[in-house]
């Protein structure tokens, strides 16, 4: 049968989509499921990792049978994940023995601080590019070793399995047969180190992980099994790419040279530089991560992780209840000339790059009489852009690169309003291309460069299309004015949580 199709695996947050490309790059279908969420305390976020596999599955066969395509006109499939979400299973049950610690998840904050304390910020950083944070993986699997019954045991007896959402996948697509991770979800785990391209063992004695746990780490594309024969209809389908969603993202924007970025505006924001086979150090707050091991080489990455981005407008539908939909969020914001001095400062979760600040907490400033809704949705919209902003200057100090443009992609950048506004923020041209699934275009061309469906990247840079340019129109002394603004309002922000804990 002719290979006609790679199919993506998209293994998001609230979400599993399946996609499926065809060899212009072009979306023929997608199967999309939302799964639940699970908040069993404050500031505590888990999923099920069987329903995050139910639902992955379920939309990898929906998708195929509402396309009319047999599974083996599928040349290979790419997966692509919410990153540092973390997985323990026993490998002779496949059962796991918790459900999965999720990124959000801030449950070992006092795991991370711990490490602080004891002066390993700079080491870490130096052999993981990271900072030390209950974002990443490795405290969470320490939380599942010390907290379940018997869990240590298990794993000291080489039990356990560890993996991140690509290697759970990976293991159930193949029946067992297989447990890896590639690079750039590895450099997530704060256990890696991402010069040697090696597991950390002092980090893993500090943590107390065993060793036989951890998955090997393999080049993001590459075919690392196939799928299990009994899964689709007899089809065995090369698993031929993965990678972490964010890095999948810039490789679908062919972000493939040193200083170009892209922003991807979904539940948070992820702005990441390629800085080639350079790791480059931040001094502003930025991770240094791994994008993808390709063509037998390491690239890296300068990351800055926003928290919430597109959620601050699902809090305006669903707790403010001020629109029906995201959508709307555009007509109201545009229907008035500014926001009457309102900011708001969606720190929900507290703030990320580049304040790393986890007692912030969300605020609303410059209310006056007059504000109203119209106003409110506006200033929601123009902390995206803000927070994008705050990343950007510090990406650029970094890189010592000043940007001449932005891709983006992501669900939030179909507005118009916000991409505008964003471009006058940052006075720089915004790129919106064609196809915003760049997170499930990546991890579909990285699969598709591994089994021969494209040549090559400069096949792949040939196919990407602009949909729409923004160029920035806003005077210099508005955008001075405005950024201080937002900047004051940050500041009001900072360690409030903490202030109040001390005061009670
Ligand atoms: N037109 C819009 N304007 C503003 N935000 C939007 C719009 N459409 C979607 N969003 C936001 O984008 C997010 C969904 O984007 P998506 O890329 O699917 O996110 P994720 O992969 O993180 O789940 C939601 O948080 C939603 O509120
Ligand atoms: O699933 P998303 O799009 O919210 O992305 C989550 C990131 O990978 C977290 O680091």
């Amino acid at each position: 049968m002719e290979k006609k199709y790679i199919m993506a695996l998209d293994q998001g947050t609230t979400s599993s989509r399946a996609i499926i490309f065809d060899i212009q790059g072009n979306i023929v279908n997608t199967a999309q499921k939302e799964f639940t969420q699970i908040y069993p305390q404050v500031g505590w976020v888990e999923h099920n990792p069987m329903e995050i596999w139910a639902t992955q599955s379920g939309v990898m066969r929906e998708v195929l049978e509402m396309s009319g395509i047999r599974p083996d006109e599928v040349a290979g499939i790419g997966i692509t994940n919410q990153r540092e979400t973390t997985i323990v299973w026993d490998k002779n049950t496949g059962k796991p023995v918790y459900n999965a610690i999720v990124w959000q998840c801030r449950r070992t904050a006092d795991i991370s601080e711990a490490l602080k304390d004891k002066g390993l910020e700079d080491s870490i950083r130096e052999k993981t590019g990271l900072l030390i944070d209950a974002y990443f993986s490795g405290t969470k699997i320490k939380w599942i070793l010390d907290n379940v019954e018997g869990a240590r045991e298990k794993a000291e007896s080489g039990d356990l399995l560890f993996g991140t959402v690509d290697t759970w996948l990976i293991w159930n697509l193949t029946r067992g047969k297989v447990h890896v991770t590639d690079y750039s979800n590895a450099s997530r785990t704060m256990l890696y180190n991402i010069k040697e391209l090696k597991w950390d063992d002092e980090i893993l004695e500090e943590l107390n992980i065993p060793k036989s746990m951890l998955p090997d780490v393999r080049p993001s594309s590459e075919i690392y099994g196939y799928t299990d024969k009994e899964m689709l209809a007899g089809a065995e389908i090369p698993i031929a790419g993965s990678a972490g969603d964010q890095q999948a993202a810039l490789f679908g924007q062919a972000c493939f040279d040193e200083g170009v970025a892209k922003n991807t505006y979904g539940t948070g924001c992820f702005m990441l530089m390629n800085t080639g086979q350079t790791p480059v150090k931040s001094n502003n707050g930025l991770l240094t991560t791994i994008a993808w091991g390709v063509d037998g080489k390491v690239e890296y990455a300068l990351e800055g992780s926003i928290f919430i981005a597109g959620a601050s407008i699902q809090w305006l539908r669903d707790e403010l209840k001020i629109i029906y939909n995201a959508k709307q969020s555009e007509f109201y914001a545009s229907s008035v000339e500014d926001t009457n001095g309102v900011y708001v400062v969606p720190a929900f979760t507290g703030l990320g790059a580049p304040h790393w600040d986890m007692y912030a907490r969300g605020a609303i400033m410059g209310l006056t009489r007059g504000a109203n809704r119209e106003h409110l949705v506006r200033a929601t919209l123009e902390s995206i852009a803000y927070q994008t902003k705050d990343v950007l200057e510090a990406m650029q100090d970094d890189s010592k690169i000043e940007l001449k443009g932005l891709k983006v992609d992501g669900g939030a950048c179909a507005n118009n309003f916000l991409m505008q506004f964003q471009a006058d923020i940052l006075d720089t041209e915004i790129y919106r291309p064609q196809v915003i699934e760049t997170t499930a275009l990546g991890a579909c061309y990285l699969a598709g460069l591994a089994v021969g469906f494209w040549k090559s990247k400069e096949d792949i840079k040939n196919k990407w299309n602009i949909d729409k340019k923004f160029v920035p129109s806003m005077e210099e002394e508005k955008r001075n004015q405005l950024y201080r603004g937002w900047k004051k309002a940050v500041k009001r922000s900072l360690q409030w949580a903490k202030e109040d804990e001390e005061e009670l």
